[in-house]
């Protein structure tokens, strides 16, 4: 319930911060609930005007009909157009804090972590709604204005009238368990949900389609996606016709008990101790007594359902400020490395993993070095790169920077003094300066610099290729959109981690594995002399590959197997060794021969 209150003050603050004059408006329509409320008194009197051929009484209540019934509409128009444009600006303002956080969250790992992607995807599905939760708020208050004016009214014709306004109490107490059932189905058919987006999802991914072609898998893809999107609806249907059930009972006593009353004053009317008038109010109160508790109902629901969404919001910002939190390093990286980075008894486990995917790793790798690692499919390299990036804390054991723990650097100015590239990099389908110049954010207009990253990553070539120079609009699916080999892609990405001048870790995490094994080895040559020949910056260079045969030029050689380090050396030193590096060495050597 305080979640609940806290997420709902949250929305409406928000709502008046990001539209003031709308919401005060919206505001303005209880005053017409109000007014319309007050009909049936007009009715009554009207009728009575008639049977006693009362002027008064008729000029009163035709003018009351006319006052409220105007007033009614003028405020209502205005209020809905408040709310219309109050609830865009809301929506607009809660999916921007969305994006934001989710773009935001310091680690990958709630990427990666069922539990939690399910709960996103119940946020991501119902998050529209957020942005009405105010429009709830004031439907649910004009509600009660209508509703507690309606009853008042009855209350003075007759007392026989507030048992009819009773028998909607039973549905009004069934609210909490029907919001459960409510918020259940929402959940339950979260993970389905997130399955069949990301079964249709392939259905659209070229690559996907091409393998789907291939072995025939278009009616296997169709039969699991109308799975998943039914297993996801179940949960909505089963809850809708309990609903649908409850209403229909709830209709039956209602009614049920509407003409055993309005039966009892129509035959007091009869016997003359129940005036026309009276009688008239009952009359025109029934569906109206019926509609306080629907309405009620309906807007509590409706509110139940913003404030569910909005409590998701708040959960989602406290999610990531808790994962802030864990971040709590306030010092500064250093402005070149001294000694260089340790690893100390470094182990990580993935979430819900039996093992350690990297486990107590003990390692320097002093400043300036290039450090290859090799090891093959699921040895752990790419987890030991996103743990020196900072993309996941070690489970145990530390990382030292010049001696001081990562855990105490500001995370994000880390990751400033670092640059990479990845295996798994991002297509960025911009034009061909911007997706390179993004590895450096300041200077993403800056042709020349673009340049010398292209320069550096080997991949002037690939500029070459393209038919307006940094102007080219890459991917296919743009206007004159380019499309580029999985190779140009790659070294693109690779220009990208050049960007940034004088990192204090530079990572290349087998950005080359499109490349042929030639290639790579030349490419590898290049980083090498190009990360000595930038002299004393200090920065540590590693290089990530499971093809042994290209990093002959490393300082260091790591061989990694099952998450540890298994031997470490010079390349002549691990061949001299002749160890698990110099058999690979030689079984890869001799394929490529
Ligand atoms: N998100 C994850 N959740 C659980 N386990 C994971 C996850 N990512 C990787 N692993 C496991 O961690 C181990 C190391 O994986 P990692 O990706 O670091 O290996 P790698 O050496 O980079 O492999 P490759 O050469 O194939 O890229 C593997 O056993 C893998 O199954």
């Amino acid at each position: 319930m305080i979640a609940t209150l806290r997420a709902l003050a949250l929305v409406c603050a928000t709502a008046f911060r990001v539209s003031k004059k709308e919401t005060i408006a919206a505001f303005t329509e209880t005053v017409g609930q109000i007014l319309r409320g007050l009909n049936p008194l007009f009715f009554g009197l009207f009728a009575s005007g008639v049977v006693h051929h009362d002027p008064t009484q008729l000029i009163i209540a035709v003018a009351g009909l006319a006052c409220s019934t105007g007033i009614t509409g003028a405020l209502q128009v205005i209020g809905v157009n408040a709310r219309i444009k109050q609830q865009t600006y809301v929506a607009f303002e809660f999916s921007r804090q969305t994006s934001l956080l989710m773009a935001t969250i310091e680690t990958l790992d709630h990427h990666e972590d069922p539990e939690l992607q399910d709960k996103l995807q119940t946020f991501r599905t119902w998050s529209g709604s957020v942005g009405q939760a105010l429009n709830a708020v004031l439907n649910l208050i004009h509600t009660v204005a209508w509703s507690g004016t309606t009853v008042v009214v009855a209350l003075t014709a007759d007392w026989r009238l507030l048992i009819l306004a009773a028998l909607g109490v039973p549905r009004l107490l069934l609210i909490a368990r029907t919001a459960r059932w409510d918020k259940i189905a929402e959940e339950k058919g979260s993970p389905y949900r997130r399955l069949t987006d990301r079964l249709v999802d392939l259905t659209r991914d070229p690559d996907a389609g091409a393998e789907a072609r291939v072995f025939g898998l278009r009616r296997v893809m169709m039969q699991r996606i109308r799975d998943s999107a039914r297993a996801a609806q179940q949960p909505d249907l089963v809850r809708n016709s309990k609903h649908a059930l409850l209403d229909l009972c709830n209709g039956i006593f209602y009614f049920g008990g509407a003409i055993a009353i309005i039966g009892w004053m129509i035959s007091d009317a009869i016997d003359g101790s129940v005036s026309v008038a009276v009688l008239t109010i009952a009359i025109t109160s029934i569906g109206s007594l019926q509609q306080v508790s629907s309405n009620l109902v309906a807007n509590i629901k409706w509110l139940g359902e913003a404030s569910r969404s909005a409590v998701r919001f708040v959960w989602l910002r406290d999610y990531a400020a808790g994962v802030h939190h864990r971040y709590t390093g306030e010092l500064q990286p250093p402005a070149r490395l001294a000694t260089g980075l340790r690893l100390e008894g470094v182990s990580y486990r993935y979430n819900g993993a039996e093992h350690d995917s990297v486990h107590r790793i003990d390692l320097d790798l002093p400043a300036g070095s290039v450090v290859a690692l090799v090891g093959e499919n699921g040895a752990g390299k790419s987890t030991l790169v996103k743990l020196l990036t900072g993309m996941y804390q070690p489970t145990e054991g530390r990382i030292l920077v010049d001696g001081v723990d990562l855990a105490e650097i500001d995370l994000t100015a880390w990751r400033e003094r670092a640059s990479a590239a990845f295996q798994d990099h991002a297509d960025l389908e911009f034009a061909a300066l911007h997706a390179v110049g993004l590895g450096e954010v300041g200077r993403v207009d800056d042709e020349g610099e673009v340049r010398r990253a292209l320069h550096d990553g080997a991949a002037s070539d690939v500029l070459t290729a393209l038919p307006d120079g940094l102007a080219t609009q890459l991917g296919p699916s743009w206007p004159a959109g380019v499309d580029l080999s999985g190779g140009q892609w790659q070294r693109l990405a690779i220009a990208r981690g050049m960007m940034r001048q004088k990192p204090l870790l530079l990572a290349l995490d087998e950005p080359t594995s499109a490349l042929d094994a030639a290639t790579e080895h030349a490419l590898f040559d290049r980083y090498a002399v190009a990360a000595r020949s930038a002299g004393g910056r200090g920065g540590v260079t590693l290089l990530v590959t499971h093809r042994f045969s290209t990093v002959a030029a490393a300082d260091i050689v790591l061989v990694l197997a099952g998450g540890r380090i298994v031997e470490q050396g010079t390349h002549d030193q691990l061949m001299a060794a002749g160890g698990a590096y110099a058999e690979l060495y030689e079984i890869q050597a001799r394929g490529y021969r």
